[in-house]
């Protein structure tokens, strides 16, 4: 593991933060953001009409993370939506994503992220368009802990050795990655129920991606559910199997993701946006969603912190 991460780190992610410039959060920052945000709302909602947006989300097969995988068997044989990121990133390229992330990351100061959902909540997808449009490093943690047990998959590492085994690696990754900087972390599922884990996390800022449990049971009953181990026990259709399991998990932890710095709603972006259904959002959407949800859960931060006087 340590290998493993050290050889990622060479690159830019290793920065002490003390050493970026600290903007300050004021009016005038305010009043500009209005204004870019009344220019670019229009080229982001010009550019992400339903009808756009699917010639930029197709299938493909070979993108690679662990929930990836499944999603090429199934890509392969044509049932499911997968993104492109390379194709998002080209179509949104110096448009709304993109200028979001620019806007924001001066005052992160270099501070990771670390996305927190649900399994199939979207956070690897979400979470690698993030880290491009912002320049910094991507990591999946269920990735991370694979690669530590020299490939083993999360699946055999439930069967061979448990899950307090595996929730044991998880937190030894998330204190690794807990000591970077500029990096966005798609964390398992199950990294929120560890308090542990939410010290290691609240290094950077937490995000959650909120998407509602009928819509989750879509998305991995298309992909299917050999590389998710808790899901992966019952018998009956795949949907009804998925909802189920998503259910009971949500009734034991649902109350933890709300830990996170900020929440991204699926729900309020697709009212916000007047689509009928969170299925219509694009990765891209999302993510934008993401940063104007950081950046107000920044402004909320600066409000609390103490000025040096009054120490
Ligand atoms: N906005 C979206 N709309 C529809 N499908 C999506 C969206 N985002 C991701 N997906 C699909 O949902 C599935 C799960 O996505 P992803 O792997 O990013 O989730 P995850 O939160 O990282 O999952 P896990 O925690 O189980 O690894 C993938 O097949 C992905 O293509
Ligand atoms: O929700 C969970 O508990 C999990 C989610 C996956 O990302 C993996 O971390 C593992 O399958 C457990």
């Amino acid at each position: 593991m340590e290998a493993a991460i050290a050889q990622r780190v060479q690159y830019p992610s290793w920065v002490d933060c003390r050493k970026l410039e600290r903007k300050p959060l004021n009016s005038l920052r305010y009043a500009q953001r209005a204004k870019e945000e009344k220019r670019f709302r229009g080229l982001a909602l010009a550019h992400l009409l339903p009808d756009k947006r699917n010639e930029r989300a197709r299938s493909v097969s070979s993108e690679v993370s662990c929930s990836d995988k499944n999603s090429s068997a199934l890509l392969q044989a044509g049932s499911v939506h997968s993104f492109d990121e390379d194709l998002i990133l080209k179509a949104s390229n110096n448009e709304y994503p993109f200028r979001k992330a620019e806007e924001v990351k001066p005052y992160l100061h270099g501070r990771s992220m670390y996305l927190v959902g649900m399994m199939g909540s979207g956070k690897t997808t979400v979470g690698k368009l993030m880290s491009k449009v912002l320049g910094y490093s991507f990591f999946d943690c269920d990735t991370l802990i694979e690669q530590a047990m020299n490939g083993t998959s999360v699946a055999e590492i439930f069967e061979h050795h448990g899950e307090s085994f595996f929730r044991g690696k998880e937190t030894d990754a998330l204190k690794k990655l807990s000591s970077m900087y500029q990096v966005v972390v798609s964390t398992g599922g199950g990294a929120v129920i560890r308090p542990i884990n939410w010290k290691y996390m609240h290094k950077g800022i937490s995000i959650w991606l909120d998407v509602p449990l009928e819509a989750l049971a879509h998305r991995i009953a298309a992909v299917g559910t050999d590389s998710r181990p808790l899901l992966h026990d019952e018998s009956g259709d795949a949907y009804t199997v998925a909802f189920k399991r998503l259910s009971t998990i949500w009734d034991e932890r649902g109350e933890a993701y709300t830990n996170a710095n900020a929440r991204v709603s699926l729900e309020n972006i697709a009212v916000k946006r007047g689509y009928k259904d969170v299925s219509d959002l694009t990765p891209a959407e999302i993510a934008i969603e993401a940063f104007e949800q950081v950046q107000s859960y920044l402004e909320k931060e600066e409000t609390m912190e103490i000025p040096d006087g009054d120490l």
